[in-house]
Order: C-alpha cells, then structure tokens, then sequence
C-alpha cells in the first residue's frame, strides 16, 4: 500500500481525513480498475440519456402542437406528420434502450469491482489482526474489532454500492440538466434553478436538527442491545432469583425510550421530503407560467416547455435524497476511518536475529533482572530464576501476582522493559516471535476450541500429524475413551461455544493438542474446581505425561503439584519474593509457607501483604 502512515491518525481530519481514505480505499480499488471505469462510464452513459429524454420527448408535443394548430387553423395540405412523429418515438426507443443496458452494464461491473474489493479488505484486516501485538487487545475491545471486520465493511459496502452511483448520478443529473435548461432558455432557466438553494436551506435546517435526534436514537439503541445481551447473558440468574418482571420492566423502559427516539428522529427526518416536493410544486407552477407567456410570444416551443417541467422533477429527485445521502456518505468515512487506522496499526516484528532450531532447543529458561510494567507503572522490579531443561517449575502467588504476566513475557506477548529473558541463554528478543512461539505449548483454564470435529480440534496442534499420532495424543491425553463414546467418536462435532463437552473434557483435549504439538516447553494452568475428582486425577495424569521431559511452568493451584516442582516461584506484587524446593521454602517458614497452610489452593488467594 503506498499510503503515507507516518502522519498520526489523531492529527488527520475533515479534508486529510476524508484524502486518506480515499487513497487508501483506492488502493483496493484499483486492481479492478477496469471493471469500475466501464460501471462509471456507463453511469455517465445513462445519465446523459436520461438528460436528452425530455427534449426528444418534447419535440414530438411540439410536432403534434404545431400539426394540429396548422388543422384548425385549415391551413391547405395540413396533416399530423407521422413519419416525423414515428421517427422521434424511434429515436426515444433507442434511448431508452441505451439508457436501460447502460444501467445493467453499471449493475453488474460496480456490483463486481465493489464485492471484489470488499472481500480484500475483509482479507486485509483479518490478516493484519493476527500480526497485531497482544498489548493492542488491552485498550481495544475484541467485539470492536470484530465490528470492524463486519459491520464497518458492510457498511461501506452498501454505502459504495448505493450511494457510489446515486451520487455520481446526481452530480452528472445537476450538470447535464442545468446545461439543457441553459440550452433551452436562460431565464425560464433561472427561475427553474432556484429549486436548488431553497432545497438546500430546508434541507439543512431539518438535517441540523433531525441529526442530534439521530445521536440519541443511536445511543438509546446501544443501550437496548446492552440490556439484551445482559439479559441473555444472564438468563438463568435471572429465573434462579426470579427476577423476569424486573428484567422486563427494564427492557420495557429502555424499548419506550427507543420508540420515542426513533419516533422523533424519523419525523424530523420526514419533513424534508414533503418541503422540498412544496418548493418544487411553487417553481414547476412559477416556470408553466412564465414558460406560457414565452410560448405565446414565440420564444419557447411549448415541447421545451414541458421538457422544463420534466427537468425540475429530475432535480428534485436528488435534492430530496440529500440528507439520506449525506447520512450515508458520512457513515461510509465513518467506516472508512476505522478500517484503514486498523490496518495502519503498528505490527508485531517477527524478524530475529538468531535462527533456532526447534529439535535442537535443550529448554533452559533464564530470567535476567527482569523489569516489567503493563503501563508506566513497574509491576516486577528485578525477577530473576532460572528453569532446568526437562524440569519442572511450579509459580505460585495470590491472584493479581504476576504468575500469568511471567508467561505472558516469557511468550513475548510483551517485551520486558529492563533485564533479559533467555531460552538456551539466547535473548529472546533476538528470536524471530514465529519461531518462539513455535517452542511452547499452552494449556489453559479458558480452553479454546473451535467448531469443528474432536480431530481438527486435536490436528490443530500439528497439521502435519498422520491420523495415529492423533489418536495416540488422545491417549496420552487420557480422553481417547471419552473421545470413543461420543457419537461419530473423533467425528464428533464440537459446537461454537464448545457447550457440548463439559469443562474438563475440554481441557483434555487441549492437553492431547499440546501433546500433538510436542514442544519444548509447556505452559500449564491447573484446573481448580470446575471438574469432578475422577476427572481431576485424569486431568492430573494427563499433565504429567505432557511435562514428562520438557520444561514445564505450571500456574498451581495443587498442594500435590506443588510437592513434586524442582522449583517454585512465588509471586507477590510482581516479584518473586521466595524460590526454591517445597522443603526449602517451608523450612523458610515466609510466604509460601503461610499459602501452603493457608487452603488448598495456592493461586487465586487474596494478596500476602
Ligand atoms: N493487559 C494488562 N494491562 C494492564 N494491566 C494488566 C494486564 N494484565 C494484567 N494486568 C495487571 O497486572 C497484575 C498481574 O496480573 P496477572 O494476570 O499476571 O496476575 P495473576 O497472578 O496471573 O492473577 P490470577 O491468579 O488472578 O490470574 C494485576 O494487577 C493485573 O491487574
């Protein structure tokens, strides 16, 4: 893309604003630039078509006008002059037909070019939202996103695809039909467009209004789908406390709120259609008046006359569908903006300097001084451990710690901020991301799966994998059973939410994924309570066959884990305040000493201090 990005999108507005766009929504454009200059072509086309259409139509009144006056009058050898009158009706068939295939050719090569680009920039985005950095998701909401990606596309889709032609159109109407009128006659002409500048000043009187009625219904229906989704969110809480009337009452209230919002607005917004139709009524009486006396005293032909009146409805046409087109417009740069500073977004490097080798990375972890914040606060001063190869390390701390942020900057989801974080004593930062990642298997209490069968489910891990290696992860995993009992067995569809396995089967599968993937360092956060203590001892079993000679960090919650780490690290405030074996750190007798006799879990408590 050859968009300038080095301005800042915050500095860009009204004109620069709606130049980048433009640019940049050229640049999808213009593969398909053949397609879309014959669509426009032919806009022009059928416009200047449908300009001419009254003069041609006009001459044949002129020609009857004329014919039938010379009858009455019995001046000798006059007739209705057929062959001048079939030969205009040929001539308008012939436009009409140029007009109605130019349309089509318009339809068809827009309808194409438009779908076309829409689809590369839903590409475009989809693509640039998977090489964001993870720190981008912490200010930007996921569904916000998400709207990008669907509504603010679709709406710019059915914005260029409607208002593209009808506003090219108008514009080419205005010119061609002034022109003719001018052509015509210059003072009938000027009366004729005064229909514009009174159009405009009613228009905008109503739209300046009307606008800020259109904000509160925008608002008022936000609010409606907030109290929707909370209330289907919330479904069953609302039965458990019998809570329907209260919930509907609310929903009552915001939906009453919506009906006067959107009454108002769309009553405001109907007024201007009938005010410009009273305008052109006044001038279309003004130019048949004025356009009479110029007939009788032989300076217009009465067949311009009428083609006069057809031209202000021409007009008018486009002038009444101005604040809709404006609306429309003003959404598409609204849609447009929020598109192209997506894809303006600074990307993840993925670049390093070192190139490792999977199956030659022994595992060693080593934080160095480690300095970190999420912001510009400091979260962790100065963390230092180091993790043996093959070995386990268990991290423990009451929740808020810091456990999840340590793996999150061991994944490089973040960059330390001071200190390094080293695999084989090689500095991360100097690994292309691609290939870090590429050494980590992650399972976590929020499983993911997607909808599809169990095997693609477990095949994600490693989409080379021969369909044994699947079915041996499942084993390993200690789900091949479950898996066997389903209907379909590894068939088995999984649907969008994955509500139809429980919690620790999913996590089972994600355990045989991890395994599928054989890294060479795992990342695991125990299950607590969700699941039942048969499944809790498979979940268990299946942990230990994925750590089983890979380093392995696990977020505990188990004093059995706990016990059986080669080390562990206790968080506090973002540092490790204690490290060390089970015993060491009891014979310590300081924090973990006091979680380890606290409960039963060791995440999640309040904080030590
Ligand atoms: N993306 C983020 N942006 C800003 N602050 C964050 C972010 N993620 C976590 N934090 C903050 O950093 C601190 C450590 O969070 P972290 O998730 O690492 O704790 P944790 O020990 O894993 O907690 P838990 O056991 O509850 O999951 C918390 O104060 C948290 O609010």
């Amino acid at each position: 893309m050859s968009v300038d990005r080095t301005e800042n999108k915050n500095d860009r507005k009204g004109l620069a604003q709606v130049g980048y766009c433009l640019k940049y929504l050229m640049n999808f454009l213009r593969p398909y630039k053949g397609g879309l200059v014959l669509g426009l072509l032919m806009v022009v086309v059928a416009n200047i078509t449908f300009a001419v259409m009254p003069v041609v139509e006009g001459e044949m009144t002129t020609q009857l006008f004329s014919d039938g006056e010379a009858i009455l009058k019995g001046v000798e050898g006059a007739h209705v002059h057929f062959d001048v009158i079939f030969g205009i009706m040929g001539t308008l068939v012939i436009i009409y037909i140029i007009k109605t295939v130019s349309q089509l050719i318009t339809a068809v090569f827009l309808t194409r070019v438009l779908q076309q680009a829409m689809c590369d920039i839903r590409n475009a985005l989809q693509k640039k939202i998977q090489r964001l950095p993870v720190r981008y998701f912490d200010d930007h909401a996921f569904g916000d996103v998400l709207s990008c990606v669907t509504n603010d596309v679709d709406t710019l889709s059915n914005a260029l695809q409607e208002t593209l032609q009808r506003v090219l159109a108008a514009i080419l109407t205005f010119i061609f039909v002034i022109g003719m009128m001018f052509y015509i006659h210059t003072i009938l002409a000027c009366i004729a467009i005064l229909i514009i500048p009174l159009s405009l000043i009613v228009t905008r009187f109503f739209v300046t209004r009307s606008q800020k009625l259109f904000d509160t219904q925008q608002e008022t229906l936000g609010e409606l789908n907030g109290t929707i989704t909370e209330m289907y969110g919330g479904f069953n809480e609302i039965i458990l406390y019998n809570r329907q009337k209260m919930a509907l009452d609310k929903f009552h209230d915001v939906n009453d709120r919506m009906r006067k919002a959107s009454f108002r607005a769309q009553f405001a917004s109907s007024l201007i259609s009938p005010c410009i139709s009273l305008i052109t009524y006044l001038i279309i009486g003004s130019v048949a008046v004025t356009g009479c006396l110029f007939v009788m005293n032989g300076t217009l032909l009465l067949g311009n006359l009428q083609a006069f009146v057809r031209y202000i409805w021409q007009i008018n046409d486009p002038l009444s569908q101005i604040s809709q087109l404006s609306s429309q417009v003003q959404s598409a740069f609204a849609a447009m903006g929020r598109i192209f500073n997506l894809m303006d977004e600074e990307e993840e490097v993925q670049n390093g300097k070192v190139e490792i080798r999977p199956d030659k990375v022994r595992g060693e972890v080593t934080f160095d001084h480690v300095v970190f914040g999420y912001d510009d606060e400091t979260l962790m001063r100065d963390v230092n451990f180091q993790a043996k190869p093959g070995k386990m390390v268990a991290i423990v701390g009451p929740t808020g710690a810091g456990k999840t942020t340590l793996m999150n900057l061991l994944l490089r989801f973040y960059d330390v901020k001071g200190g390094a974080i080293k695999i084989d004593g090689i500095d991360i930062r100097d690994m292309n991301r691609e290939e870090l990642r590429q050494l980590f298997s992650l399972v976590l209490q929020d499983t993911w799966l997607f909808k599809g069968s169990i095997y693609d489910n477990i095949h994600y891990g490693r989409l080379t994998a021969r369909k044994d290696e699947v079915i041996s992860a499942a084993k390993m995993a200690n789900v091949h059973h479950f898996i066997k009992t389903l209907t379909g067995g590894y068939n088995f569809e999984i649907n969008e939410e994955s509500s139809n396995i429980s919690q620790g089967e999913k996590q089972l599968l994600t355990i045989a994924r991890a395994i599928l993937k054989d890294p060479r360092i795992i990342i695991l956060d125990e299950a607590t309570s969700s699941v039942d203590t048969r499944l809790e001892k498979m979940l268990q079993d299946a942990m230990h066959k994925v750590m089983d000679g890979r380093t392995s960090f696990v977020i505990a919650h188990r004093l059995s884990t706990v016990r059986n780490a080669d080390l562990i690290l206790v968080v506090d405030h973002g540092d490790i305040v204690e490290q060390g074996t089970h015993e060491e750190l009891l014979a310590k007798k300081g924090v973990y000493e006091k979680l380890y006799h606290s409960g039963t879990s060791l995440a999640n408590h309040q904080p030590v201090c």
